[in-house]
């Protein structure tokens, strides 16, 4: 198994001294097929149980790992997702950046089904959730000012342009606790704020990623209207899967044409992703509990010194 290192291999870099390039599938994204060297396999964490065992390939010599967001078959909903455990185990697999790929509803008239959106922002309204690693006993607070990685979303910018996708750069996504979709009040509402698209699992996904020390990025892949827009009336899983299933294809397609340009990498994010926890510990040393530092291991060993 590949492992982060902080010192030997160099900082957000893996064991071979190489980005391992994540991904999370949403709905519709449950394998990637075309890898080599496939395996999948069960990474244990201290948070929990991950959604399902992680796949482990290659695309040509660029390492991947890859984690259904909600289990092969959709089994778990999106407030059930141990999204600690999913992004813990990410970390422990030696994943360095993590790209996400989620279905969304859209909140702008411009952004049509099949439209893929790189978000670069967020609004978290989810609110039963585990939102962070670090709790009683080792405090931290992380910068969410920016919480997508702008070099990954270049990336996949690129990658998305070369392949000839609809795929727009910038957005805010909403995170709603879900798994009912909105009420036409809450539609309207979220229009108000200005967000773009709508969906129920990247948050508290994004933000544990950035106290992982991971780079973060999400493409956004809309599959319907909402209920806001007046000639869509009300979402159904119907006619989101009916959607998402050509998206899958196109996303599956983008993944393989932005892994290779990750590869490249030899430095530390120059956005400050794998050094997001240097200025963010706050509780004194000697007041630290030891059983949460264990668990901490792989997020914080590299400040921690473990
Ligand atoms: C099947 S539509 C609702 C479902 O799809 C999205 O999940 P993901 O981000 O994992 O693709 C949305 O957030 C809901 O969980
Ligand atoms: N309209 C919507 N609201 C929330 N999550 C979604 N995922 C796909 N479409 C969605």
């Amino acid at each position: 198994m590949a492992s982060t290192s902080a010192a030997g291999a160099g900082i957000g870099l893996g064991s071979d001294g190489r980005p391992v390039i994540g991904i999370i599938g949403g709905s519709g994204v449950y394998d990637i097929p075309g890898l080599t060297d496939i395996g999948w396999r069960r990474i244990s964490s201290p948070f929990g149980a991950p959604s399902d065992e992680l796949m482990f390939g290659r695309l040509g010599d660029v390492q991947l790992v890859f984690l259904p967001r909600h289990g092969r078959g959709h089994v778990h909903a999106p407030s059930d997702l141990n999204y600690r455990a999913n992004v813990d185990a990410m970390k422990r697999a030696g994943v360095t950046e993590i790209l996400s790929v989620s279905a969304v509803g859209s909140l702008k008239e411009d952004l049509p089904p099949g439209t893929f959106v790189i978000v670069d922002d967020f609004i978290d309204r989810t609110f039963a959730r585990e939102k962070s690693f670090f709790t009683k006993g080792c405090v931290a607070h992380v910068s969410m000012a920016h919480p997508v990685c702008r070099r990954l979303g270049d990336a996949v910018e690129a990658a998305g342009q070369r392949l000839g996708l609809d795929i727009r750069r910038g957005g805010t996504y909403i995170a709603m606790e879900g798994p009912q979709f909105s009420t036409l009040a809450e539609s309207k509402l979220y229009r108000s704020w200005g967000a773009s698209v709508i969906g129920m699992t990247n948050m508290p996904e994004a933000k544990l990623a950035r106290e992982a020390e991971l780079c973060y990025a999400t493409v956004a892949m809309v599959t319907d209207f909402d209920c806001w827009h007046p000639e869509h009336d009300k979402v159904t899983v119907e006619q989101v899967v009916k959607v998402l299933l050509g998206n899958a294809d196109h996303a599956r397609a983008l993944v393989k044409e932005v892994a290779p340009a990750l590869a490249d990498r030899r430095e530390p994010c120059h956005a400050g992703c794998h050094t997001a926890l240097d200025h963010a510990l706050i509780t004194a040393p000697e007041k630290r509990d030891p059983e949460l530092l264990a668990r901490l291991d792989a997020v914080a060993g590299r400040v921690l010194g473990a």
